[in-house]
Formats: structure tokens, C-alpha cells, sequence
């Protein structure tokens, strides 16, 4: 069972300022976790666990966010982000002390790649290189705009809150509101996932694992209900959804030891092969991209459940077929005529030759992360508040930070990760090579 530590006198206060503020916690509380911060643990046995009405949620559409008249062409997520940062600037924030039990920035800067040096940045695997681009043309497209119409709010600040949406907010659609009310964002029929964020302070405490308990909502609020019984001191952990490693690794900083939803993505190892007339048949049969290789459970019963099995998505499957059969075996398999068996052979082959040659890149990926010299870092292990750091502080932290200061979480993330990939790929390799 992971020993849960005293979290401080803050945490203290958060929960009763919770309480007092529409959030019910019922045998449950914070608990500091060596690796993962703040969490939840069981403080007796238990089933009810957490319940925040809806009142208490953050969304675009509570009169406290309204009321700041932040600019309309930006995105649910840089909304919340730059009220959060205009609360934060304000003495007077009536979640002061939610804010003060946030994961610094400084923290931040060591777990989250959008953080690391490019020099960290370049050792990434392809599937969280890919993910990190994205989060940071999204971050940058929410920063413009907001500069332009908020140019009070600096950056560092900005970056941060954002970072604080991105790792803390929930699935909310707004259901405590009728289909057209003129608070939604949009028509709920034009609503996307993009538009459903919620802050939850409090339920936002719970670390993440694959099989955890479900959060779930409806128009009264959100709860966490326990999925199985918990004995007193025992972490409890929800699940974010069916996330990869290299998803956790970038949206969230961390990975899990052992991730039923992890898989290897095969994009990078697919894509380039592909002629442009393939990229477009695959393009008109949605199948491009999102290729993968899993190892899943043999199947649902206790004892096969630590048996894994290598398997690739049909997606990848499909893929496959046209890139190594006449284009009439693949319109077969595609149009479901034909189960593509007698050709299976010829696919795993095929699929053997990319992961061997992959395996090699792997290697000497690992290695280079393996030789990483870990730097000295004076502000290792100091949990110090954004707001009450001096601006000499906040510039020296920044100063070391710019640079390539290597910090040893990040070389051991690094390096499990690639040796995650590597556990993939030989599996796979094992697998496809019969
Ligand atoms: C919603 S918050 C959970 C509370 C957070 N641990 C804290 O200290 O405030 C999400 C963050 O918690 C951490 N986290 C969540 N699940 C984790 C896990 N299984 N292992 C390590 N860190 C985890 C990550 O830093 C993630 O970005």
C-alpha cells in the first residue's frame, strides 16, 4: 500500500473552505503521495466518496468568469486559463485557498515536457513528440489572442494557469443548463469535446490509474463514487480515461508503471511509406493514421490477465494490406468480403521487418538517454508559491530552468519510457516473428 504523508496545514484549509463551499467529502482526504504529489486517501472504509455541486464547478458560464468579459474568439480552455490568471492576480479571489494547494510552477518545469530544454525535448518518443506539438500550438494560438485583448497578463502566469486547466479540469456539458441557454458556449448542438471543460476544486486531488473509479455528472454536479471497497490509509485513484503513456507523459507528467490502456504508436514507422495516392485512399476509407501496437491481456480471467498478447489495431491491419498487397486484397479486407487471413502471414512479416529496424533506433535512443549527465538544480525539491516569490526568485528559477539542467525525474521518465517502448517492440517482434 503507498504510505500516505501529511500534507500541511494548507490542504487543512482548502478542505474546509471546500466544505463550505457545496463540496461534500465523505471519508476521504489529502494526502501527500513520494512521486505524485498531492492525492486522495481512504480515512476510513468506505463507498461514498465525493460529491461538488454544481454551483461550485468552474465553467465559462458561472457569473465570476462571465464577469471579466474575457475576449469571445478564444477556446473554452484559454477562457478558463485567463480567469484563473486574473483570480490569481487578485488578493480579493474567493478561491485563494484552492489556489495555494495548485502543484507550483516550478514543479511544472520539471515534470511537464512543454517545460524541457529542446535538448530533453528531442528525446521524447515520436507518439509524445507529436502530442507536446500540439499542446504547444495550442497554447500558443490561446496566448495570442489573449495578450492582445488582456496585455496585463504575463506570460509565465498565463502559461501556468493554462497548465493548471490542461491537467485539472473535468468533462462538464453543462447539463444543469436547458439546450439553448445563452450562457452555453454554444448551441449544445454545435457543442465539442473542446467546449465541455469544468474545474472541480477538490475532486481535483485524485491522481490517476488505468482501472480507477469513475467520476461521473449530471445537472446536481459531479461525483467519485468508490468502485471497490478501500481500507483505511489506501490511495485512492480515479481514471482520467484510456490514456497512453506518452498522453499521461505530456498532458499530464507522469507515465504508469503498468498502463492496460498504453500502446505503441505506429505512425511514424507507417506514414512515411505511403505513397500520396495511398495517403489519399486511406484518407477517403478512414484509415490514415492512429496505427498501433498493444499488448493486452490474453483475456478477462484472473489468471490470463498477466498474459499479454501482442496485437494491432485494424486500423493498422488495413494500412498494412495496402501497402503490401494488390490494391484488390485491399479493397476486400476494407469492404469486409474478405477477413484477410490468408494474407495475415505476409502482414506480420512485413510488420517484423519495421519493428526490427525500429528496435535498432530504440537502442541507441535509450542509450543516448541513458549517457544524460543530471545537473545540480538549487531550486530542486523547494515548493514555493508563484505569488509570494520575488521577481530576483522568479528570474533566477527562470534562469535555471532556460537552460540544460538536466533533472534526474526527467532522465528517469525519459529512460523508462523508452524502455516501455522497447518491452512494445520486442514483444511485438516476438509475436510476428512465429
Ligand atoms: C488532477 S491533478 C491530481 C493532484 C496532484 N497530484 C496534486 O498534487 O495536486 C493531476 C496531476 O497529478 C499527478 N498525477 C496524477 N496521477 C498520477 C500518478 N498515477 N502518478 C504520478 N503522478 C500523478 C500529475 O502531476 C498530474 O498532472
Amino acid at each position: 500500500m503507498a504510505f500516505a504523508l501529511d500534507p500541511g496545514e494548507e490542504h487543512t484549509r482548502f478542505t474546509e473552505w471546500a466544505e463550505k463551499n457545496g463540496v461534500e467529502v465523505n471519508g476521504i482526504a489529502p494526502a501527500r503521495f513520494i512521486g505524485r504529489g498531492m492525492g486522495i486517501v481512504a480515512a476510513k472504509d468506505l463507498k461514498r466518496l465525493v460529491f461538488v455541486r454544481n454551483t461550485s464547478l468552474i465553467s465559462v458560464t458561472v457569473p465570476s468568469v462571465r464577469s471579466h468579459k474575457l475576449p469571445q474568439n478564444i477556446t473554452v480552455h484559454g477562457k478558463l486559463a485567463a480567469f484563473l490568471a486574473l483570480e490569481y492576480e487578485s488578493e480579493a479571489s474567493p478561491h485563494r485557498p484552492w489556489q495555494d494547494v495548485w502543484p507550483s510552477q516550478e514543479e511544472f518545469k520539471t515534470i511537464l515536457p512543454i517545460h524541457w530544454s529542446k535538448k530533453l525535448q528531442d528525446l521524447l518518443p515520436h507518439a509524445s513528440k507529436a502530442l507536446l506539438f500540439n499542446q504547444q500550438s495550442n497554447l500558443d494560438k490561446d496566448w495570442a489572442t489573449i495578450t492582445t485583448a488582456l496585455p496585463s497578463i504575463p506570460k509565465s502566469l498565463f502559461t501556468y494557469t493554462w497548465i493548471i486547466v490542461n491537467t485539472r479540469t473535468f468533462y462538464w456539458e453543462y447539463p444543469d443548463l436547458p439546450n439553448n441557454h445563452p450562457r452555453l458556449p454554444k448551441k449544445r448542438a454545435m457543442l465539442t469535446a473542446d467546449d465541455c471543460y469544468a474545474m472541480c476544486p477538490f475532486m481535483d486531488y485524485f491522481n490517476h490509474t488505468d482501472v480507477g473509479c469513475d467520476p461521473t455528472n449530471d445537472a446536481k454536479g459531479y461525483k467519485v463514487t468508490a468502485n471497490r471497497d478501500y481500507k483505511a490509509g489506501e490511495e485512492i485513484y480515479v481514471s482520467y480515461g484510456t490514456h497512453t503513456n506518452d498522453f499521461l507523459l505530456v498532458e499530464y507528467g507522469f507515465i504508469l508503471d503498468s498502463n492496460q490502456s498504453d500502446a505503441l504508436s505506429l505512425d511514424h514507422l507507417i506514414l512515411p511509406l505511403l505513397s500520396s495516392e495511398q495517403v489519399e485512399i486511406l484518407k477517403e476509407d478512414g484509415f490514415h493514421g492512429k496505427y498501433t501496437l498493444s499488448l493486452l491481456p490474453k483475456s478477462d480471467s484472473e489468471k490470463a490477465k498477466k498474459e499479454l498478447e501482442v496485437q494491432i489495431c485494424h486500423r493498422t491491419q488495413t494500412a498494412l494490406r495496402l501497402l503490401c498487397l494488390p490494391n484488390r486484397r485491399y479493397a476486400a479486407f476494407v469492404s469486409g468480403t474478405d477477413d484477410g487471413s490468408n494474407e495475415q502471414g505476409k502482414i506480420n512479416a512485413y510488420l517484423l521487418g519495421l519493428l526490427k529496424q525500429y528496435s535498432r533506433q530504440v537502442m541507441d535512443v535509450l542509450e543516448e538517454v541513458e549517457a544524460l549527465t543530471v545537473g545540480t538544480d538549487a531550486t530542486n525539491g523547494k515548493r514555493r508559491s508563484m505569488r509570494r516569490k520575488s521577481k530576483a526568485g522568479a528570474q533566477e528559477a527562470e534562469d535555471l530552468n532556460m537552460g540544460n539542467i538536466i533533472k534526474a525525474e526527467q532522465k528517469d521518465i525519459l529512460a523508462m519510457r523508452w524502455k516501455q517502448i522497447r518491452g512494445i517492440v520486442n514483444a511485438g517482434a516476438k509475436g510476428f516473428g512465429n
